[in-house]
């Protein structure tokens, strides 16, 4: 549990790990339309109930003939093969068929000659190309064999998938209902964007930042607003998630100041994972349950509450709707100046990367590295991951890096 240089630190590992082990998916199964299935996570693998393509045919505009006779003098163009409407007969010997992309290949032929590689006099072709059997035919099953799982449960469906079961003629789909998940931000100095402020208050950013990474998401959001620092306040809102939701994302009020009550209220409510993580920014974190609803406190500083959504609560929610995990790609950039690390927890710096004319990545930091300095993530394309007992870094060492936006051009 405890890492080497700051005793009682949880590392993000360990905790994503044992979290992770206590949810499982808790929506239900539902069918829906491939209109409505876009974003949606599958309950069932869908597997292929006939071969894609469903017969052999044409890649090219041409002619469909025997390979072997090709460059053995004139053959005669007995037909035609569209997509769609077939040539019905049979190519012998000497024989040729007008063929079009995607038409079916006629019985007897074994290759397609490209119409620029012929010469057409008379209702006869003279090839000036010598095809290889099957040059020029998508076989049948090339691409998908019946009886093949062609998406697995638990797959968040993309266009392409869409695309992929109309292919499959499947209209209908078994996927997982949304995931409902309640959200408030907790204290007194927050005020809601468009409101005047007052001496010592600032405005609610977490809130409005984690409503719309939920709603892209596809997730039901119940908005429980902003809760003052009073602990029946705190109680009710946690009544109202649990009895409502699958989840229940808060920030503020997990540390240890004189107002921070959450982490008090959910140990009397539910049962309480308090964790102070070894990573920087999000030390404190708090995941638990409210009878069946889970519970995950973000910190309140807003980098803070950004990193810990990003590398905690997403997996968790992932587990929750079904979907299977996938672990974020890193990469190696060098150093492109010095960066500032302390041993003891590992830092999650917002760097801007970028590739020099020689091809290479580099990253550097986008300055103040503050727990409440928004403008540090908003522009940045990556996170500088720095491991836990790594020191400062030097210009030109290596770093990993985990990217979530477009390179610069
Ligand atoms: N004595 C200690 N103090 C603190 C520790 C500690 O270990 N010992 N940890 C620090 C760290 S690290 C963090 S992170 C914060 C987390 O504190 P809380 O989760 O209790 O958050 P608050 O105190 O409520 O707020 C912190 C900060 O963030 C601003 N904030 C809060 N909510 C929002 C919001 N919805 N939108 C925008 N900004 C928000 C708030 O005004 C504070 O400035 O604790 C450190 N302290
Ligand atoms: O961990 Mo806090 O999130 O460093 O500011």
């Amino acid at each position: 549990m405890n890492c080497d240089s700051q005793p009682g630190l949880l590392p993000l590992e360990q905790a994503l790990e044992q979290m992770l082990s206590e949810l499982s998916t808790v929506v239900d199964k539902q069918k829906v339309t491939i209109e409505q299935a876009c974003g949606r996570v599958l309950a069932e693998p869908v597997l292929a109930g006939f071969n894609i393509p469903p017969y052999d045919n044409s890649a090219m505009d041409g002619y469909a003939l025997h390979a072997d006779e090709a460059a053995g003098g004139p053959l005669q163009l007995i037909g035609i093969s569209f997509a769609g409407t077939p040539f019905e007969g049979r190519v012998l010997s000497g024989q040729t068929v007008r063929i079009m992309t995607g038409a079916m290949i006629p019985p007897g032929a074994d290759a397609v000659v490209m119409q620029e590689q012929v010469e057409v006099r008379n209702q006869q072709i003279l090839c000036n190309h010598q095809p290889k059997p099957g040059e020029n035919i998508r076989r049948a099953g090339e691409d998908i064999r019946q009886g093949e799982t062609v998406l697995p449960a638990g797959k968040k469906l993309t266009p392409v998938d869409i695309g992929l079961l109309a292919s499959l003629g499947i209209a209908e789909i078994c996927v997982f209902e949304p995931l409902n998940v309640a959200l408030f931000s907790s204290g007194d100095e927050l005020v809601l964007p468009g409101r005047a402020l007052d001496k010592g208050q600032i405005y609610d950013s977490n809130r409005p930042a984690l409503r719309a990474a939920l709603q892209q998401l596809g997730i039901q959001v119940l908005d429980l607003g902003v809760v003052p620092d009073d602990k029946q306040a705190l109680r009710d809102s946690l009544d109202k998630a649990a009895s409502q939701c699958h989840g229940l994302i808060s920030s503020g009020g997990v540390s240890v100041g004189e107002a921070d009550f959450t982490r008090e209220i959910l140990a009397e409510k539910g049962q309480i994972g308090f964790w102070k993580l070894a990573i920087k920014p999000g030390k404190p974190f708090a995941f638990g349950r409210l009878g069946q609803c889970a519970f995950f406190g973000l910190p309140g500083n807003p980098v803070s509450a950004w990193v810990t959504f990003e590398q905690l609560v997403l997996p968790a929610l992932q587990r929750l709707s079904g979907e299977q995990s996938a672990s974020s790609m890193t990469l190696t950039a060098i150093a492109g100046e010095d960066l500032k690390k302390r041993p003891g927890r590992m830092d999650f710096q917002r760097g801007i990367c970028w590739r020099d004319e020689k091809g290479e990545l580099l990253v550097k930091s986008t300055g103040n590295q503050s727990s409440g300095v928004m403008t540090s993530i908003a522009r940045a394309n990556c996170y500088i991951l720095l491991e836990q007992q790594r020191g400062p870094v030097k210009v030109g060492e290596s770093v990993s890096i985990q990217l979530f936006d477009s390179l610069p051009v």
